[in-house]
């Protein structure tokens, strides 16, 4: 069957052919040698696991515009503000109606999906450019009998100061906060693991598939910067499916999802506190200020709910359109361009911000708290959508050593004690699938 994107230059029953059915590694691992940039990824509630590997060794910087992009994976910082911005700014530039183009696209030229049960697992493959070498190199990976791994030793680093310059950062923030500087910001901190060996990619994408049905799992090579980004976010910033219909969440507020003593909370029971609830009402309520700004009044708002997000427990409200009845097909693009950042991981007001987080901040949060997924993407055959999610619990691996990150939303009420200890169980949601 021929792809419905793109020029084939190769069928899968050819490609079959000439290396055999090729599992999620030994794809991923073709493009670790060959220097060629990969996504995999699962989305929330799904079985089935994409995978999607570009030739272009340096990624295209590209505008996050669904209307244009074809088939592929996107992967955007968080400061995605083009590069062109004045540099006299000690952090990007002010937000506003400029247009990002710093967002990372792979583009699909070669895209696999693998059904679930494993047992049972059919492997489709669509390759849109031209394959020779990785065939080639595919075919000597699938040749190897690959080792059985040894258990490795994962070892958080501590850190003595990290807890107490938090901690500081967040009474700064409380107390502009107090002097009405701005009603909400999002500080994040970062924790650093070692591994004794590079860890294996593919096979903690595979846990936390399996820990956390309810996530957006995803695992993201970019050769250029010697940098794998793993997550397992729980917030969707942006999706519209086959039939137009547009979909964004306000997520905020977070506690345990477990009692003390180790059982599962039922989510209907969740007491949250006046904090929480206004922190996630101003998340909805600056979603709600995005269709105003486009005077779009059709959206169906339900929630909030409380939803668990692995270890944790969110708020969380859900937003629908229907662009076809709406007839406002772009609407994905023109949201995607309004919401991110959003004041779930940035602030309100956005921009004062956004330079608060830029002068406070010790870290580069490079793709964290950014945004990425697939886009024109047909993965059932039932027509090309776009799923982004806003990249939270995640980390980056650089050879033997991760870095976590993880924020927690402050308003003038935070007890800067307990948002680290926020940041903590943040941590927790990778930790404890890479530790088991
Ligand atoms: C910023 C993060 O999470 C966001 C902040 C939350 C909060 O402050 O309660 C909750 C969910 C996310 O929207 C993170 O996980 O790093």
């Amino acid at each position: 069957m021929q792809p419905d994107y793109f020029s084939t230059t190769s069928s899968t029953t050819e490609f079959y052919n000439r290396t055999g059915k090729p599992s999620a590694s030994h794809l991923w691992e073709t493009a670790q040698l060959l220097g060629f940039p990969a996504a995999l990824w699962r989305l929330p509630n799904k079985q089935d696991k994409h995978l999607i590997v570009s030739f272009d060794e340096v990624l295209p910087r590209v505008s996050a515009d669904l209307d244009e992009l074809p088939a592929g994976f996107l992967i955007s910082p968080f400061d995605n503000l083009a590069s062109t911005a004045p540099t006299n700014m000690s952090f990007g530039s002010t937000l506003g109606n400029s247009i990002s183009t710093e967002s990372l696209f792979l583009r699909a030229d070669i895209q696999a999906s693998f059904s679930e049960p494993a047992d049972k697992r059919e492997v489709a493959i669509k390759i849109n450019a031209p394959a020779g070498e990785f065939q080639q190199v595919l075919r000597e990976q699938m040749a190897i009998q690959t080792p059985e791994k040894t258990a490795q030793a994962v070892t958080p680093l501590s850190d003595p100061d990290a807890q107490a310059a938090y901690v500081r950062n967040v009474a700064h923030a409380v107390e502009a906060m107090q002097r009405g500087e701005f009603r909400k910001v999002v500080l994040s901190r970062t924790k650093q693991v070692h591994f004794t060996d590079a860890p294996d990619a593919v096979a903690l994408f595979d846990k936390l598939c399996t820990a956390y049905p309810t996530a957006f799992i995803s695992a993201v090579s970019i050769p250029e910067r010697g940098q794998i980004w793993i997550s397992a976010t729980p917030e969707r910033l942006v999706s519209v499916d086959a039939d137009g219909i547009f979909r964004t969440a306000s997520l905020a507020g977070t506690q345990s999802a477990f009692d003390a003593d180790g059982t599962l909370k039922r989510p209907a029971e969740a007491m949250w506190s006046q904090k929480e609830i206004e922190e996630q009402a101003l998340v909805s309520r600056y979603i709600i200020e995005c269709f105003k700004k486009i005077r779009l009044r059709e959206y169906l708002e339900e929630g909030p709910k409380t939803v668990i997000a692995g270890n944790l427990m969110h708020l969380s409200t859900y937003f629908t359109v229907d662009t076809q009845a709406v007839r406002y097909p772009q609407l994905g693009t023109v949201m995607l361009r309004l919401l991110h950042p959003t004041s779930a991981v940035c602030g309100m007001p956005r921009d004062v911000a956004f330079n608060f987080i830029g002068r406070h901040e010790t870290h580069d949060r490079e793709f964290y708290s950014g945004f990425l997924g697939p886009v024109n993407v047909n993965t059932d055959n039932e027509g090309a959508e776009s799923d982004l999610f806003v990249h939270i619990r995640c980390m980056k691996l650089e050879g033997n050593m991760a870095t976590l990150y993880a924020g927690a939303g402050l308003t003038e009420d935070s007890v800067p004690e307990r948002e680290w200890v926020e940041t903590e169980m943040k941590c927790q949601t990778l930790l404890q699938v890479m530790m088991n």
